[in-house]
């Protein structure tokens, strides 16, 4: 019945759309000159290009088959505004590095973002002006700068000594196959928690979060046809909103009792401080938010629904992105044992029984096995999209102001111009010949002097903190590899097709075989 009822108002509102282009034409209203793409009719192209995102192996092929016909720059009609690709480097350098500021700002926050991100107050979705500034720089400062980033290493070794015994306990010391992705999602899970809360919590409590967290990130893309004129939906898809705003709540209930439990121990500590008692609180992201003022709207403080906003948006984007790319490494060291052994035999030279932080600048083999697998599977296939701030041209067409920009990942480092045989996972690509260290040219992920690969995106608005991600992933990588061997699951292949969730994750996911390396020698 919804769903008849939906058809008969799409019908309708794609007529009297047709009939705007029509009459459109008629008046030959002059139109800006968008990059090609192929021709649509109103809403039902719209919502074959949602269906063919969600459903139909996503945008990826169609775009592949779209640039021989139209180019590096193609335009799709996705939603109510013109979504504009682009899919080459040279593009991609001259619009997100030469003219990073144009290209810098996001599209309007469509009903169900505007909901998650509190009318764009987080980082991710605020335009680029004051507010975005003020709340990257907040964290780039407090948490992602090197120092602060070194505060947490005693935080990343209780995560690893985590990973390792719950690899331990269900792998019963080599004996049974394991189910990597929940023994590293987890890891980075309580990882990011501590970052965020300042807490080391006990694993019920950070379950319940994560399972809080994981439902709104997972369901976030069955919501999609809310944002489909949200007046009528608000009416045709009344249990969905109802949905919604129930992940929302449960996700709020959660979060804001660990906000409220660190600003009492944050007064706690200063009250202390007062009867100079010798007591301080460890650094976390939430205690920069609590502080946090927004001098553009009267010196105010962030409201306790943008404070769950931005700490979910820092759980979401620090975790699922990681442990990706950390499964994608692992999935290829599995494949190809010698390159496994190559990295072993680079870790055991360093003669020592855990890898240090400071150990990981020896190590260049294992800098371009992650490089090479965030080439190869990179956890994001498209930027965020992104829109310009005012009409720009680009490779003699209109990007508009109202238009969405994106950006893909995947493509660009998979393109055979720039690398050879793109699709085999070869992590000596990044090394110099001569000597086996680390070629820089080829290694640099911003794209400020040119674009190779860019699994951070690229520009302004390239993620802030890849530092921190390209550590997390060599220390991790590093230390499961240093305390156990990694081999199939007898008479499986690897088996590399993707899955579009929050990240492109494997669809179907590693499980492997480990053997504490002590049991082998
Ligand atoms: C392997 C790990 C990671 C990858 C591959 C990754 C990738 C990306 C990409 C592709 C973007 C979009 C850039 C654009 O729209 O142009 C982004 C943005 C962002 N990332 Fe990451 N990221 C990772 C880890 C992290 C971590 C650990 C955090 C935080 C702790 C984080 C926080 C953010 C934020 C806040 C933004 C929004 C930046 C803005 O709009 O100004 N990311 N990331």
């Amino acid at each position: 019945m919804e769903d008849s009822i939906w058809w008969i108002i799409i019908i309708t509102l794609s007529f009297c759309a047709t009939l705007k282009v029509v009459f459109n034409l008629l008046l030959q209203t002059p139109k800006k000159q968008l990059p090609p793409g192929p021709v649509s009719i109103p809403i039902i192209t719209s919502l074959q290009w949602l269906r063919k995102k969600s459903f139909s192996g996503g945008l990826e092929p169609t775009l592949r088959n779209l640039k021989t016909k139209y180019g590096p720059i193609i335009t799709l009609s996705i939603g109510q505004r013109k979504s504009i690709f682009i899919t080459t480097s040279s593009l991609v350098h001259q619009a997100m590095i030469q003219n990073g500021a144009l290209f810098a700002d996001r599209p309007p926050a469509l009903a169900t973002s505007k909901i998650i991100s509190n009318n764009q107050h987080n980082i991710t979705g605020a335009s680029y002006g004051p507010l975005w500034r003020l709340l990257r720089r907040n964290l780039s400062l407090q948490i992602l700068h090197p120092s602060k980033i070194n505060a947490f290493s005693p935080a990343r070794k209780w995560v690893l000594n985590i990973i390792k015994e719950s690899i331990k306990k269900e792998s019963k010391s080599g004996k049974n196959p394991l189910f990597l992705v929940d023994h590293i999602q987890f890891g980075m899970f309580c990882l990011l928690v501590f970052m965020c809360f300042g807490e080391k919590l006990d694993e019920k409590k950070i379950g319940e979060i994560e399972s809080v967290q994981r439902n709104l990130l997972l369901r976030f893309g069955g919501f999609e046809i809310l944002i489909f004129f949200p007046t009528f939906t608000k009416i045709f898809f009344r249990k969905k909103w109802q949905d919604f705003y129930k992940l929302r709540s449960e996700q709020e209930k959660v979060l804001i009792h660990l906000i409220r439990s660190r600003q009492q121990q944050m007064r706690k500590t200063s009250e202390d401080e007062n009867h100079h008692e010798e007591k301080s609180l460890g650094l976390c992201y939430v205690d920069s938010l609590l502080n946090l003022e927004l001098p553009d709207e009267g010196g105010r403080k962030l409201t306790e629904h943008e404070i769950v906003g931005l700490c979910s948006e820092f759980l979401d984007a620090g975790t699922d992105t990681t442990s990706t790319a950390l499964q994608w490494v692992m999935a290829n060291l599995v494949k190809h044992q010698e390159i496994q052994s190559k990295l072993f035999d680079e870790i055991r030279r360093l003669n020592s029984d855990e890898i240090q932080e400071e150990d990981l600048k020896k190590l260049p083999y294992l800098k371009a096995v992650i490089l090479e697998g965030l080439r190869r599977h990179p956890p994001g296939h498209f930027v965020l999209p992104h829109a310009v701030t005012q009409d720009v041209r680009l490779d003699g067409y209109v990007v508009p102001k109202e238009a969405t920009v994106n950006i893909m990942i995947a493509e660009i480092g998979w393109d055979p111009k720039i690398w050879e045989d793109p699709m085999v996972f070869k992590p000596e690509r990044f090394l110099n010949e001569e000597d086996g260290s680390l070629n820089e040219e080829l290694s640099d992920v911003t794209g400020n002097k040119e674009v190779k690969m860019i699994p951070f995106g690229a520009g302004r608005r390239m993620c802030p903190a890849s530092g921190l991600a390209m550590l997390h992933l060599e220390y991790f990588v590093a230390n499961l590899i240093k305390e156990f061997k990694w081999s199939a699951k007898v008479g499986d292949d690897i088996d590399f097709s993707e899955k579009q969730e929050f990240t492109v994750v494997m669809k179907n996911p590693l499980w492997a075989h480990v053997t504490p390396r002590e049991h082998q020698d």
